[in-house]
């Protein structure tokens, strides 16, 4: 990964959306070369938070100091396959939108890194929910880009798949900056450097372990912060 960080990525303010609050008073600044996981309430504004990073929030209404960097690569909730597109197609979509030379080669790499090898040439209708998030999974490892933003990248798969995919993900995104949106407070302690429950009024910080990610499932300090999110998330808003 050769590209400097040029700018840090910060959001701090408010959003509305036709009138309606989102958000009030959120600082967040994202460390760079790092994992930041945030998580929250259903419908709390996470995905909003994201769509302002990558200059994709259309109807949001932001006030306060929002710092972005030119180019990142995200990938959304919903996976937006291309229904017309080959799988393959798919993960290439990146590089054909930019006109740059598809590669083919890599494309069949993440593929194979995310249990796809043999899906390559069907169409997304072909697959299942968990198929079609790996694909959509493998699209954005193709960019290289240094920041990273992922909205639940892996809420549809099942136990064992989600915990590969989740060290892939961490090996392949090794020393960029990356803001990942998860439910699942196992998963911000496996992978998060910096961890935050995000609230109707402002985040609340959470200690994370100081270990290199992704951390092993049961490590005492993945068990311990998985518990202390749970606390957390469990009290009422
Ligand atoms: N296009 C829109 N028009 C009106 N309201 C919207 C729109 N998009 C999102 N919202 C509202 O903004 C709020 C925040 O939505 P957002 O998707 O950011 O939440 P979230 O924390 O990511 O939720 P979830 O965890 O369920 O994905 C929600 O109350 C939602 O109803």
């Amino acid at each position: 990964m050769n590209q400097p960080l040029r700018q840090f990525l910060r959001i701090s303010g408010s959003a509305t959306i036709d009138g309606v609050t989102i958000f009030t008073d959120l600082d967040l600044t994202l460390k760079p070369r790092s994992w930041t996981c945030l998580l929250g309430a259903s419908g709390v504004g996470k995905s909003t938070v994201l769509r302002l990073f990558a200059g994709l929030a259309e109807g949001v209404c932001f006030t306060g100091d929002l710092r972005v960097p030119d180019r990142v690569a995200m990938m959304a909730q919903q996976d937006l396959l291309m229904p017309w597109l080959s799988v393959l197609d798919n993960v290439l979509l990146g590089a054909r939108l930019r006109g740059a030379r598809p590669d083919t080669d890599l494309a069949h790499d993440r593929l194979v890194q995310v249990g796809l090898a043999g899906h390559a040439d069907k169409r997304p209708s072909a697959l299942s929910g968990g198929q079609r998030q790996r694909v959509a999974l493998a699209r954005t490892l193709m960019e290289d880009r240094a920041v990273v933003l992922l909205d639940e990248p892996f809420s549809a798969l099942d136990a064992m798949t989600r915990a590969h995919m989740q060290d892939l993900t961490a090996k392949l995104l090794r020393g960029r900056t990356v803001l990942l949106v998860t439910h699942d407070p196992n998963e911000a302690a496996r992978l998060g450097e910096t961890i935050a429950i995000m609230t109707p009024t402002g985040l609340i910080d959470i200690t994370a372990p100081t270990t290199p990610i992704p951390r092993d499932l049961h490590a005492a300090d993945v068990l311990r912060t998985q518990a202390t999110l749970f606390d957390h998330l469990r009290r009422p808003a």
